[in-house]
């Protein structure tokens, strides 16, 4: 197969960095004073937890986790938890920043946060990942709570994982408490719409891109990495709309079909074959390098982190690239995207459908009653729509690319906000 283990993190890029460097122009855009830079450029709180977990074997072993709290400025803090083998704090603490300007962006009130845990899921037994779940929730008990702190799934993660935090946590209270987590499954107080809502914020801040630039979708097409949640509904929902996926990813490989891949095969197969495309016939396998700089018209990173950086910006030919993930794009390779004139839907707004919808949950959860799934994709598509139209304005008015206009318009809510409860 063609797994290749993750770079050393001595060699990859600082994710933390990436978000600073383009937190920094906007603050001078924005002529941001000192002290709300200052308040705002570190996280609020970081925590670490070493987590002693029996494995099914029998033996002890202590897994290393993190929660950091970026901003509690606009409310609670909110954002998922990440299961991976090369997760480290520095990008924690980045993907917490990008939590807070990402509900920012789409006006939510959430502040950021984000957690995660040194392990990798995919060569644990079910068992082994309750443990180590429950485990964490509990050492982590006194910073999550409805009103406080409210995690998610994120890569590694989902439905099974939040269920199993929110049992854990409300058995430390004593009652049950759905809103402490959201990304749950529909019988534990899971929102309709969730599981797909990143893919399908993906898909409508895609579209509503290829709108401004003219691009009719019916004759466009596209590549996308990582082909798990966020990858695989925005796969599934941009090929509903007319758009020809040509090349997918995860960690397997990467598949090619000049044809078009049939999306509802490939996630078919995914699901019988232990979450993998490992072994798809429907598409050709390809040098996973060259998935984003393939001849399509759009890119979709998500996956992970710094995919496309100075090594490939110049062989990019699409001409928007819509990320799904968080920071796939090294801020060293902005300026040349923006001298190729490509259009970036950024991330803190073009996977913000999934925290949208979590807001949906915690707040049906709060109310003790469900909404129907119209309700939700209506509501969520509003947002995706209104938040796409701001952001594009501050680009026009500021004279900036995408990705600074929604770091513009996230810091200047968040400084106002500061500024109206009189700081801390
Ligand atoms: N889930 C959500 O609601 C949200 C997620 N995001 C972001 O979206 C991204 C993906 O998250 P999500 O879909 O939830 O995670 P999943 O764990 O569901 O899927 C991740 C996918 O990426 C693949 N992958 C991992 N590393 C690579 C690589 N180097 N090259 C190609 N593919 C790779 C995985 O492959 P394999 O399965 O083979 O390991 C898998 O297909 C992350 O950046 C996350 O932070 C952002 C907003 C919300
Ligand atoms: O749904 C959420 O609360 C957060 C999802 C998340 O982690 C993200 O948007 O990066």
């Amino acid at each position: 197969m063609l797994y290749k283990e993750p770079a050393p993190i001595k060699d990859r890029e600082n994710p933390f960095e990436s978000m600073m460097s383009r937190f920094n122009i906007a603050a001078e855009v924005l002529g941001l004073d000192e002290e709300t830079y200052n308040v705002l450029k570190s996280p609020t709180r970081q925590v670490i937890v070493n987590i002693p977990v029996t494995m099914d074997d029998g033996k002890v072993r202590v897994f290393e986790g993190y929660r950091v709290i970026h901003s509690t400025i606009l409310g609670p803090s909110k954002g998922g938890i990440r299961y991976a083998p090369d997760v480290f704090l520095d990008e924690v603490k980045a993907l917490a920043a990008w939590m807070t300007w990402k509900c920012a962006v789409v006006d939510i009130p959430y502040g950021g946060a984000k957690g995660g845990i040194i392990c990798d899921p995919f060569t644990m037994s079910a068992g082994e990942i309750e443990r180590l779940t429950r485990a964490y929730t509990s050492a982590l008990a006194d910073t999550f709570g409805p009103d406080q702190d409210i995690p998610a799934p994120d890569m590694g993660t989902g439905p099974r994982e939040m269920a199993w935090l929110m049992d854990e946590y409300s058995k430390t209270k004593g009652s049950t408490v759905h809103a402490v987590v959201t990304g749950k499954p529909l019988v534990l107080g899971g929102s309709l719409g969730r599981v797909e809502a990143t893919g399908r914020g993906v898909m409508v801040s895609a579209m509503a891109a290829m709108d401004k630039l003219g691009m009719d979708p019916s004759k466009s097409t596209a590549a996308i990495q990582g082909f798990g949640n966020v990858g695989a509904w925005a796969a599934k929902l941009m090929a509903e709309r007319g758009v020809k996926i040509l090349g997918i990813s995860d960690v397997s490989g990467a598949y090619w079909n000049d044809n078009g891949i049939d999306i509802e095969d490939a996630i078919e197969y995914k699901n019988a074959h232990n979450g993998r495309l490992e072994g798809y016939k429907g598409a050709e396998l390809m040098d996973p390098d060259e998935l984003l700089t393939s001849k399509v018209d759009v890119i979709i990173p998500a996956a992970v982190e710094d995919v496309i950086t100075i090594k490939n910006v110049d062989k990019i030919q699409a001409r928007l690239i819509v990320e799904g993930a968080n920071g796939p794009t090294s801020y060293k390779a902005d300026n040349i995207i923006n001298e190729k004139g490509i259009m970036v839907v950024p991330d803190i707004l073009a996977n913000s459908g999934g925290v949208t919808v979590s807001y949906f949950e915690w707040v049906q959860n709060r109310m003790g009653f469900k909404w129907t799934l119209d309700r939700v994709n209506e509501r969520a598509e509003r947002i995706m729509n209104e938040s796409f139209e701001r952001v594009y304005a501050a680009s026009q008015k500021y004279n900036v690319p995408m990705r600074i206009a929604a770091y513009i318009v996230a810091i200047d809510k968040v400084a106002m906000t500061y500024k109206y409860r009189g700081g801390f």
